[in-house]
């Protein structure tokens, strides 16, 4: 199912509000969003900023209290068999896959996706191999790990190669070399098939490996939105020094600069772009054990807007 589409935004989420019965906030309120062909898009938020629902209902799952979402322009309330047709999602948790073997679970949604018996067989050997799964091949899923039963998750939301992938915290509880191996995968599928991508995160740090835009949520709202870097111009163009420096002292540094210890022996200084070469040189480097220099990172960009910002903003492309 690898399509090839003109226009360029591949869902528009329009004033989207989304009230639970016997809830005194909305779980979204006046949502707008539209995701681009072949983007990577983060989404991001605090527990219980509505990022869940707000997915949910662009898969059909979940319906709106009012507004519109389209697919390749066309209502999916109106239209549902485009969410099946295009959309491969993976929610937080499901139990609809317990009474099948991994290899099973990737066959059938292969061929439920419209492949051949033989080319979902053919799919379903490449999605084992693909994501590392073989030796689990004949499990049930209720026999499986909670990291395993992500990943099996996730195979079978890429099964037949949908144009859109929807992932409901795709690394939550995973182990740091499935992981990565979770960021290689969707960067691959993007980059060789121009896959659309759409994931939650809490995991900022990770995130910003493969994302192309943020939108980060607050009480049920985005309150800030763009490619990473602009987001990153916003918060500050000031560059962080960390210093790993013995606990008892001050590390010696220019008069002139602000630091903060973030725990004994770790000093955080932060330094203009154009004098950081400077400092770097004049540092005496024999009494430092180590040091980072990075600029804003979408954890300083998630806590800026989640704790700073009123959750007023209809952010939107
Ligand atoms: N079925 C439901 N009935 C009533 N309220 C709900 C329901 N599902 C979610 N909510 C409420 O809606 C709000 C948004 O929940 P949602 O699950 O979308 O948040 P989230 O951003 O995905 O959170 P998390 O990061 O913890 O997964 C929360 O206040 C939650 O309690």
């Amino acid at each position: 199912m690898k399509v090839i589409y003109m226009s360029d935004s591949v869902y528009v989420v329009h004033d989207l509000v989304k009230q639970y019965p016997g809830q005194e906030q909305p779980a979204n309120k006046d949502i707008n969003l539209a995701i681009e062909q072949g983007e990577i898009f983060g989404i991001l938020g605090s527990n219980g900023a509505g990022k869940t629902t707000l997915v949910r209902q662009m898969v059909n799952l979940q319906r709106s209290t009012s507004g519109q979402i389209t697919l390749y322009g066309r209502d999916i309330r109106q239209h549902p068999y485009l969410i099946a047709q295009y959309v491969g999602y993976m929610p937080q948790d499901s139990e609809a896959l317990n009474n099948m073997s991994v290899s099973e679970a990737l066959y059938f949604t292969a061929h439920l996706r419209g492949m051949s018996r033989s080319d979902a067989r053919r799919e379903r050997d490449d999605l084992l191999k693909l994501w590392q799964v073989e030796e689990l091949r004949d499990k049930y899923s209720p026999r499986l790990s909670g990291g395993q039963k992500r990943i099996l998750r996730l195979a079978v939301a890429t099964a037949a190669c949908p144009p859109i992938l929807i992932l409901d915290e795709p690394t939550n509880d995973l182990d740091p070399q499935k992981r990565k191996l979770v960021w290689d995968v969707l960067r691959h599928l993007n980059s060789a098939y121009g896959t659309t991508i759409i994931f939650i995160t809490h995991d900022a740090i990770e995130a910003e490996k493969i994302v192309q835009r943020v939108g980060i949520m607050r009480q049920g709202s985005f309150v800030a939105m763009g490619p990473l870097a602009e987001l990153k111009r916003e918060v500050g163009e000031k560059m962080r020094l960390e210093l790993f420096f013995p606990a008892e002292s001050p590390p010696p540094l220019p008069a002139h600069l602000q630091y903060n210890e973030l725990a004994p022996g770790r000093w955080l200084v932060l330094l203009e772009r154009h004098e950081a070469g400077a400092v770097i040189d004049a540092l005496p480097l024999h009494t430092i054990d180590d040091f980072h220099l990075y600029s804003a990172t979408l954890e300083d960009i998630y806590l800026h807007y989640v704790t700073k910002h009123p959750a007023t903003t209809n952010a939107t492309r």
